[in-house]
């Protein structure tokens, strides 16, 4: 996703957060956030994210420093106005348990004072736009599963149709499959709707796959690096940064490149491993003309990552990937060595764009 028009919507500017209690939760915090783009704070346990994030609406105010969203101090508005006007989902939903769940959706737009009737009609439209039935409206939180619930965090925080979501950790307590269901709902929604997100997580797969932009944080609250997930990858700033991506991170570069542009071949004929295709010319399974035997495959779009590739090609007992189109019909096929060499140019390209 690319930030929208360049502006900054949200900007930290040398701030502090010392809580009575002594605790400093947010070091000199100087930190801009882009119009449109989405910012993820990653981090370990207790370094400041959920601070950080909650001084944008004021739930906590800054001890020193100036915050400004869309351009205005935060400090200089009503706070309860200011908290209406910017979207918000926790962990676990935060839903009313009480009230239904269109009535939950429908939270800000009555405090706006839309009128029930609008506020209804609001509620109903949301509930589609996040992918849940029509009659979910009329139950009550408990009586959906957890993935279900987030949505209807989603949806209420998109009530007002805000242009700020902060989102603390939305999807920490649901299962990995749901979890990846809601990431790519909220890359769709985020395609239609731009809003400038700023999400925190403890997980990098989550902030590489949802950050247009990662910020990372070290206890005590010091921002120690932010960048763009390639250039994060290719280049932390310093051993904690790479310590925090992880081993894999080279791997995780190539989750964020596609396999289009990579070269590919006919299919192999009079080979021991040859491709069993459908009617339709859709890619099966590769078959083992020695043994007459049939391996699963999984065909790959232009549309895939390049890591996608690399662990099918290294799966393959042929060495090779099927390619297909759009409706997947076979386009042809790319050996690892292809593969390889294209993962090292990724690799020396994002180098150098961040050198
Ligand atoms: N109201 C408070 N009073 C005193 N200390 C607080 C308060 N809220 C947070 N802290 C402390 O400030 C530090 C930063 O907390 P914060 O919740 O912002 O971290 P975090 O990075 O979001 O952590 P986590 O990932 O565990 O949610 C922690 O040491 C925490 O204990």
């Amino acid at each position: 996703m690319q930030p929208g028009k360049g502006l900054l919507m949200i900007q930290f500017d040398a701030v502090h957060k010392r809580f009575p209690n002594g605790t400093t939760a947010v070091q000199d915090l100087t930190l801009e956030m882009p119009e449109g783009g989405v910012t993820v704070l990653v981090g370990s346990s207790g370094c400041g994210k959920t601070t950080t994030l909650r001084m944008i609406n004021r739930m906590v105010d800054p001890t020193s420093g100036t915050i400004r969203v869309a351009g205005r101090d935060v400090l200089e508005q009503d706070a309860a106005e200011l908290r209406r006007s910017i979207g918000y989902v926790i962990q676990q939903s935060g839903l009313f348990p009480h009230r239904t769940v269109s009535d939950n959706i429908a939270t800000v737009p009555l405090l706006l004072g839309w009128g029930r009737r609008k506020a209804r009609a609001r509620a109903a439209e949301l509930l589609e736009t996040v992918g849940l039935p029509a009659d979910a409206g009329k139950r009550y939180p408990h009586q959906l599963s957890g993935g279900q619930q987030q949505r209807v965090g989603v949806a209420r925080a998109l009530a007002a149709d805000p242009p700020v979501l902060l989102m603390d950790e939305p999807f920490g307590a649901v299962d990995p499959v749901v979890r990846t269901q809601l990431q790519n709902e909220l890359l769709r929604l985020q395609r239609d709707l731009s809003k400038t997100i700023v999400f925190v997580t403890h997980d990098i797969d989550e902030a590489v796959r949802l950050g247009d932009r990662i910020a990372v944080f070290r206890t005590g609250g010091h921002l120690v690096q932010c960048a763009a997930p390639a250039e994060l990858l290719a280049r932390p700033a310093d051993a904690f940064v790479a310590d925090f991506l992880g081993a894999e991170r080279g791997l995780k570069l190539l989750s964020l490149t596609t396999l289009a542009g990579v070269a590919q071949g006919p299919a192999p004929e009079g080979a021991r491993w040859q491709l069993t295709l459908d009617p339709a010319r859709k890619p099966l399974a590769w078959h083992d003309g020695e043994n007459d035997r049939e391996i699963p495959l999984r065909p790959l779009r232009d549309t895939d990552s390049l890591l996608s590739a690399l662990n099918e090609s290294i799966a393959a007992p042929s060495g090779l990937i099927a390619r297909v189109d759009a409706d997947g019909v076979l386009t042809g096929v790319t050996s690892r060595e292809d593969i390889h060499d294209r993962a090292g140019r990724v690799h020396s390209e994002a180098s150098a764009v961040a050198a």
